[in-house]
């Protein structure tokens, strides 16, 4: 477990947060300067905090020096040096578990190949792997997509999975994005001027309708997770999850394999009947939990589905009209063309 506590002023700005990282990604997520590279700077060790208590499974890193953390540290602009093969650069980070961090990455074609002459995507799975051969005990990622284009985003998302899959080291993610953030994180710290405004698991924060002033309206919404059934023949898949059966558009992984669905709230329609011909294919019986009410024209609505949470986001309107309150029950619908295939993964 990763246990941060770091606080630190500069001119109209002051940072003072605390929060715990297990294995696994913890996604750093917040507007533009809100201090998401600072905390990390703050566990690498190349902030000088005013207050800083960084620990790992019990063993004080704040007091050490930088290079003596074992963190990773991957930045948006991968950095390699451009004079070095892809072999060298990896080879400068270290020598741990090579070939593993080779094959997770895909790096075997590249290794003779110069900086120079890869794709942005390529260049980070390298710096990746350079960060992972110093056998790091925390991986701190830095938006590491950003500066790419959405085909390369995709190309290089399935190798950070592998990645997340095959470490069982805390990896902090900072991110912007939260279709990414779904994808990769079990658990997300929201960051608001400074503070944590909201942390916890993915599931539970951005279902929450509290999440919405913080995560923004086009981010909030539920991640359901569950099992791929199969692919049907008219090209639609379907998944189980805690929520019931959702078809997903596109082959989405094996029969059987792990599947994660971001639902964004919306996308989400409310009917206090079950519909009747419609064109929508997931209709989920749901309760209301909670309604907020924002400061424009929408309100956040809060549902159980089975086991999952849902949150939907619709008018005031439509919410007086419908006389929504807890403990309703409703119909959530939603159209299978509108789950983005980088929702599912
Ligand atoms: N060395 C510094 N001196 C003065 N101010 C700083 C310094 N480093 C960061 N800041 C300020 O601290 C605030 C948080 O910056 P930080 O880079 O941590 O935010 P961020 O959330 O990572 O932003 P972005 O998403 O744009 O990268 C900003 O207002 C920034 O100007």
């Amino acid at each position: 477990m990763l246990k941060v506590s770091v606080a630190k002023s500069f001119e109209g700005f002051s940072l003072d947060v605390a929060f715990e990282a297990p294995a696994g990604v913890t996604a750093i997520f917040g507007p533009s300067g809100s201090g998401k590279t600072s905390i990390i700077r703050a566990v690498a060790g190349v902030l000088d905090c005013d207050r800083a208590d960084i620990s790992l499974d019990g063993e004080v890193l704040s007091d050490l020096p930088p290079h003596k953390r074992k963190v990773g540290y991957v930045f948006q602009d991968a950095r390699l040096f451009p004079h070095m093969t892809v072999l060298k650069n990896l080879r400068y980070g270290g020598t741990h578990d090579e070939e593993a961090v080779i094959a997770v990455l895909g790096l075997g074609a590249l290794l003779e190949r110069y900086p120079a002459s890869l794709s942005g995507g390529e260049k980070q799975r390298v710096a990746l792997g350079r960060a992972l051969m110093s056998a790091p005990k925390v991986l701190l990622l830095d938006e590491p997509l950003s500066a790419l284009d959405g085909p390369r985003k995709a190309e290089v998302l399935p190798y950070l999975e592998a990645l997340r899959d095959q470490t069982s080291i805390p990896i902090l993610y900072v991110s912007h994005d939260m279709g990414e953030v779904a994808r990769m994180a079990s658990r997300i710290v929201v960051i608001d001027q400074g503070k944590v405004a909201l942390s916890g698991e993915v599931q539970d924060v951005l279902a929450d309708p509290a999440a919405v002033p913080f995560v923004g309206l086009g981010a909030a919404g539920a991640v359901l997770t569950g099992r791929v059934v199969g692919l049907a023949d008219d090209g639609l898949t379907k998944i189980e999850t805690g929520a019931g059966a959702l078809w997903v558009p596109g082959a989405v992984g094996r029969t059987g394999s792990h599947a994660r669905v971001r639902i964004p709230a919306q996308d989400v329609i409310l009917s206090r009947s079950a519909p009747k011909d419609m064109s929508a294919l997931n209709v989920l019986s749901a309760t209301i939990t909670a309604l907020e009410h924002g400061k424009g024209p929408g309100v956040a609505v809060a549902l159980q589905a089975g086991d999952a949470r849902l949150l939907a986001r619709i008018t005031k309107r439509s919410c007086q009209a419908m006389k929504l309150k807890d403990g309703d029950q409703v119909f959530a619908i939603l159209k299978a063309t509108a789950i983005a295939p980088s929702d599912v993964s």
